[in-house]
């Protein structure tokens, strides 16, 4: 997947944990070197920024602007996209995030169903979906399906029927769910200008097999440069070395939801990987158990040393 000269994304983004002090603050100052980790130790080339590894959900409006400002400065030159999340329960906040990310000079913006009041239909998600992206009307607009945790099942299928017509600014779609005759049939119907990445990272290569475009995902922060090689042996129709790989990150994901995971299990992995300070995570998602962040990452060094 090498980059497309016409900005259309691709490969691997890695979605960023949002770094806290250990008050719980958000600490700006790990950001530049966070950057640097993922471009030079990990080859990941965008990230996804305040989505849900991010812990947008439990983040102020205000704290979401300076975190998108200062990850938009430091991957300027370093990444080849830097896509803000700015999906929120209010519209009125979404939109609001939407103009920000405009100003800061964001590649892109995704949005996430509201999920207390969920749409009830595929009429009412492209509603929200518009009106948010009209409040960005040059930025490239992403929808993010993560149906687990929003609970709003409306086949994404559904939701791109004819989008173009209600959002120009449409280029594509993060898939984090596990429906595969969905995503098939969202890439079926992609259009050559978008980009239809793929987000639960244990199961990426049947994804490629279904012809995603790229990958965003929490995992890539630490193990970004396993799924290059994975995603090159795909591209090189060598399906054995891309299934040994596949089945490594599924060894590490498997153990870590056999323990309970969870992004304080995440964060912590990332942190010991990278020896970069991400802090605790916010309320209500506790940190890690020190016994369990033992284990993880024994785990880790035995399945990729
Ligand atoms: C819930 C969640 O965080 N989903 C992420 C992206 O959407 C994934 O990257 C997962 O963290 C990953 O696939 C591990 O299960
Ligand atoms: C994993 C992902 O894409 C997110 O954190 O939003």
């Amino acid at each position: 997947m090498a980059p497309a000269a016409d900005g259309k994304v691709t490969g691997l983004l890695a979605a960023t944990f949002t770094p806290f002090t250990a008050q719980g603050e958000v600490n700006l100052s790990v950001i530049g070197p966070y950057v640097d980790y993922l471009k030079e130790k990990q080859g990941v080339k965008g990230i996804f920024v305040n989505g849900t590894t991010g812990e947008s959900m439990s983040l102020s409006v205000a704290e979401r602007k300076v975190l998108a400002e200062e990850w938009c400065l430091k991957a300027k030159g370093k990444m080849d996209s830097t896509i803000v999340h700015v999906g929120c329960m209010s519209l009125k906040d979404s939109q609001d995030l939407a103009r920000h990310a405009a100003e800061i000079g964001a590649d892109g913006i995704a949005v996430i169903s509201p999920s207390f009041f969920k749409p009830k239909s595929a009429h009412a998600l492209r509603r929200f979906l518009q009106e948010v992206a009209l409040a960005a009307p040059n930025l490239p607009f992403y929808y993010y399906t993560i149906p687990a945790f929003t609970g709003v099942n409306v086949p994404v299928r559904d939701v791109i029927e004819d989008i173009e017509k209600l959002i120009p600014t449409f280029r594509g779609v993060k898939f984090s769910g596990s429906d595969l005759l969905d995503f098939g049939q969202c890439v079926s119907y992609s259009q050559p200008h978008w980009s239809v990445l793929y987000g639960v990272d244990e199961q990426l290569l049947a994804a490629l097999a279904m012809g995603a475009n790229g990958a965003v995902g929490s995992t890539y922060n630490y193990m970004g440069c396993y799924v290059n090689q994975l995603i090159s042996a795909f591209e090189t129709g060598d399906l054995v070395t891309a299934r040994t790989i596949q089945f490594k990150i599924q060894e590490l994901v498997g153990y870590a939801i056999k323990l309970g995971f969870d992004i304080g299990v995440n964060k912590q992995l990332m942190m010991e990987v990278s020896g970069l300070p991400l802090g605790p995570p916010r309320l209500p998602v506790m940190p890690c158990p020190p016994n369990h962040s033992k284990l993880i990452i024994q785990k880790y060094h035995s399945i990729f040393d």
